[in-house]
């Protein structure tokens, strides 16, 4: 990190980084908060800078859908800003009866559910295999300050590289990820890349849709993106930011 960086301003504190997918969930987290400057290109995305109502600087990045384009979104934000706090954000799958859509969850766990092997005796993740992790652990105070906030659920959120559509795979996931509360395509690839920078995560999440057989057309995203709105007009950022500076 250096003054030659690209996209720090200044004497500006960027305390706060999202990483959403798409311009759409970048759009409803920024009419949560009060003032916005102009979008900077990044070779990760487009990064807009913003400041929430109690003065901490927020940075909203749209990098792409899937974990692949989020981790390197977010390790091209990381590797030029001052960010104490990446939060993964958008909308996804919720798990009936504890996520309905329109409902917020914050991930105690952001976990990778497809990373691993087939075997005969069934699924085999990286880390049961001997290599690499499957699971990051937000802080718990961050975790109990933003849901506690939000009134949202906590528990674990997948990240998958594939939309579950049939009541077996969200019962197989269900399954093997006791207390699952959502899936979606981004969080464990933000959280790798913020790990590597020593940067703590989050994953916050607006339930467009359940988990189950395959309906598009069920599909709630105008809720899901007002209740993400919601929640970014809502949270504690100074709160989230002294838990992960302070304990
Ligand atoms: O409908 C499809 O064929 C399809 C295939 C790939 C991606 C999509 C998306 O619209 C996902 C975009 C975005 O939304 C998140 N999301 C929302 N619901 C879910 C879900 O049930 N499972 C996984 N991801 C979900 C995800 O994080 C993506 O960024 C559609």
């Amino acid at each position: 990190m250096t003054e030659r960086s690209p996209h720090k301003q200044p004497g500006r504190e960027a305390g706060l980084l999202v990483v959403v997918a798409v311009p759409a969930e970048a759009d409803a987290v920024l009419r949560g908060l009060p003032a916005g400057a102009p979008a900077e290109p990044l070779p990760g995305g487009l990064l807009h800078r913003a400041v929430a109502a109690d003065g901490t600087a927020v940075d909203v990045l749209a990098g792409g859908v899937g974990p692949a384009a989020a981790a390197a979104a977010t390790a091209t934000a990381l590797a030029g800003g001052r960010y104490a706090l990446v939060l993964s954000a958008g909308i996804a799958g919720g798990f009936a009866p504890r996520a309905p859509i329109g409902s917020l969850v914050v991930a105690d766990a952001i976990v990778v559910a497809d990373l691993g092997a087939e075997t005969p005796e069934g699924f085999a993740d990286v880390t049961e295999l001997g290599f690499g992790t499957v699971r990051h652990v937000p802080p718990p105070g961050l975790v109990a300050a933003a849901a506690g906030a939000l009134g949202a659920a906590a528990g674990p959120v997948l990240t998958v590289s594939t939309v579950t559509g049939s009541a077996e795979r969200a019962a197989a996931l269900a399954d093997r990820h006791p207390g699952v509360l959502a899936e979606a395509m981004e969080g464990f690839g933000v959280a790798e890349a913020a790990a590597r920078f020593g940067v703590p995560a989050g994953e916050l999440r607006a339930v467009s849709n359940p988990v189950g057989p395959r309906d598009r057309a069920a599909w709630r995203i105008g809720e899901a993106l007002g209740a993400l709105e919601r929640a970014f007009a809502a949270l504690p950022y100074q709160r989230l930011l002294k838990e992960v500076t302070h304990g």
